[in-house]
C-alpha cells in the first residue's frame, strides 16, 4: 500500500503546537487536512475518542467545534498558498486565525464512527476568508459551518497579546 501524502499541517508547520492540529503538540489532537482530489476542498478525517462523548453515544459538540475550527483554518490557509501560487512550506509561513465560528448542529452525531470533514473558500480569498465546512459520519451530514478566517502575523498577535495582559507563567 502507497504511504499517504503528507498532510497541509506536516509540510507547512511541523513544528506547530496547536491543541487541534500542532504536529508537536505532545499530547493533542493532531488532526490532518488535505486537499480533496476535486481541487476545490480540502478534507480530514477523524474518530473522535470515547473521552469526547456529550449525550451518550454522541459526540460532544465542543468537540466537534475544535475539529471544524482546526481544519477550515487550514482550509483558509491552503487557499492563501495557492492564491499566491506557492506550496504549503514554502516560506514566508502563512498565518490565519479564526474570527467567528458558526456551526449549525443538524444531526446527532454519533460515536465510534470516523467522521469527514470537508470544507472549502466561498468566494475570494482574501485578508478575510469565508469557510464552508461539513461534517459527515458515514453518509448523514451532521454538522455544517460557515466561519471566517482572517490572515495575521501569528508572532505579532502572539505578542501583543502576551503584552497586554500580565501572565502569572
Ligand atoms: C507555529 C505553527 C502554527 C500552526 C498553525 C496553527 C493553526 C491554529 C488553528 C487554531 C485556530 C484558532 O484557534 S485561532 C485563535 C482564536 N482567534 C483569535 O484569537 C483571533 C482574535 N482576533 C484578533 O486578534 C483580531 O480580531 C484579528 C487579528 C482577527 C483582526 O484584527 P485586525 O488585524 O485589527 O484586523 P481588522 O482590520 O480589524 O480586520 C480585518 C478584516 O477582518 C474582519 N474581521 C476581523 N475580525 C473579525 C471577526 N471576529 N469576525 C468577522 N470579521 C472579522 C474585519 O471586519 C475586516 O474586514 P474588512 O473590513 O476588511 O472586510
Amino acid at each position: 500500500m502507497s504511504k499517504p501524502p503528507p498532510a497541509l499541517q506536516d509540510l507547512a508547520a511541523p513544528e506547530g503546537v496547536c491543541y487541534g492540529c500542532g504536529c508537536a503538540h505532545p499530547s493533542g489532537l493532531h488532526i490532518k487536512s488535505h486537499w480533496d482530489a476535486d481541487g476545490k476542498h480540502v478534507v480530514c478525517t477523524y474518530r473522535p475518542p470515547d473521552q469526547f462523548t456529550g449525550w451518550p453515544g454522541l459526540v460532544y459538540g465542543g468537540f466537534i467545534a475544535m475539529l471544524v475550527d482546526c481544519h477550515s483554518n487550514w482550509t483558509a490557509m491552503a487557499h492563501h498558498y495557492r492564491a499566491e501560487g506557492r506550496e504549503p512550506g514554502t516560506l514566508p509561513r502563512i498565518d490565519c486565525v479564526t474570527g467567528q465560528l458558526n456551526l449549525s448542529y443538524r444531526k446527532p452525531t454519533p460515536m465510534g464512527v470516523e467522521l469527514t470533514l470537508k470544507a472549502r473558500v466561498e468566494g475570494e480569498v482574501g485578508r478575510k476568508s469565508r469557510v464552508i465546512c461539513e461534517v459527515w459520519a458515514a453518509d448523514v451530514l451532521t454538522v455544517t459551518a460557515d466561519s471566517i478566517f482572517v490572515r495575521v502575523d501569528a508572532a505579532q498577535l502572539s505578542s501583543q497579546a502576551a503584552s497586554r495582559v500580565e501572565t502569572t507563567a
